[in-house]
């Protein structure tokens, strides 16, 4: 019987990621489990070795810091039995932009963004020549909302969404499944880390529902999966509307309201 492909998940030591090693164990897939907090992540690992009997390797590591980037993307880009990327770390910040400093807005991004691209960069090369392998990016409703003005972490997020389609568009081909998962508000501790008691707000996703529901997306090899929309027509209307105004977006001249008399 051939082997698993072993999954390496960002952000493995509490929260979505905590509960996506724990689904990929219980399936029988080895894991390398990626996140700052070694003590966390060493307990994680301790508990699924002993419940499900799989390999975990794990690897403390800041993503906004390039020297520990470049460690996960070596392992990426060199361990063939990694056939699965969770790009699922990612962070909040607190406050309004005009309270944000400069430094914490950089490392937001550092970590929702440009790791997550870097991570998928570092794989996809490998995965291609395979004509196999998934990359899964947790991005979020936020990233569709600039109405929320929760501005830079919703663009980092509107920043995961399109990279995950495109590369779905690009990958899909090689035989790469690309995946986009849209939660919703869940309860995790991000909502502490960004100043905001969870317990105060209304329809809040249990993680464990989120990550199920997100797997049985990844199983249908879906590209976008939004667990908590309740009529994927919706979506779908939404991605037709876009489609339809890009044949118009190429024009010899301006648009008549824009053109100036004489
Ligand atoms: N919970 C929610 O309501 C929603 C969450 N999401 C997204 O889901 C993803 C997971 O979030 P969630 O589980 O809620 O958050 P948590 O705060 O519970 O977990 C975040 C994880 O990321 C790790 N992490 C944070 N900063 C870094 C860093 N600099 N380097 C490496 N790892 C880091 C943390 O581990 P450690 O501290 O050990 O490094 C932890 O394992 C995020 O991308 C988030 O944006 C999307 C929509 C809704
Ligand atoms: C705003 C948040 O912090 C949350 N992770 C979300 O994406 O809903």
């Amino acid at each position: 019987m051939s082997k698993l492909p072993a999954v390496l998940i960002t952000g493995a030591s509490t929260g979505i990621g905590e509960v996506y090693a724990e689904r990929f164990a219980r399936r029988g897939h080895d894991l390398v489990l990626v996140a700052r907090n070694k003590a966390r992540l060493d307990a994680v690992a301790a508990r699924l070795i002993q419940e499900t009997g799989v390999s975990i390797d794990i690897i403390q590591a800041d993503l906004t810091r390039v020297a520990d980037l470049d460690i996960v993307e070596a392992r990426l880009r060199e361990d063939a039995a990694i056939g699965v990327l969770i790009n699922n770390a990612g962070g909040n910040l607190r406050g309004g932009f005009l309270t944000q400093t400069p430094d914490d807005v950089a490392r937001l991004v550092a970590l929702n963004t440009t790791a997550v691209v870097r991570l998928a960069s570092a794989v996809a090369p490998r995965f291609a020549e395979a004509g196999t392998g998934a990359i899964v990016n947790i991005s979020s409703v936020v990233g569709l909302a600039p109405e929320f003005a929760l501005s830079v972490y919703g663009a980092t997020k509107a920043f995961v969404t399109f990279l995950s389609q495109s590369l779905s568009v690009e990958l899909g081909p090689k035989g790469v499944y690309v995946q986009a998962v849209l939660p919703a508000a869940t309860r995790t501790e991000i909502w502490e880390h960004s100043g905001i008691d969870v317990n105060t707000m209304s329809g809040v996703m249990e993680v464990a529902e989120l990550v199920d529901a997100a797997l049985v997306g990844y199983d249908r090899r879906e590209a976008v999966t939004i667990p908590p929309l309740p009529d994927a027509a919706q979506w779908e209307t939404y991605q037709a509307a876009r489609q339809a105004m890009l044949p118009n977006t190429r024009q010899e001249h301006a648009a008549e309201r824009y053109r100036t008399a004489g």
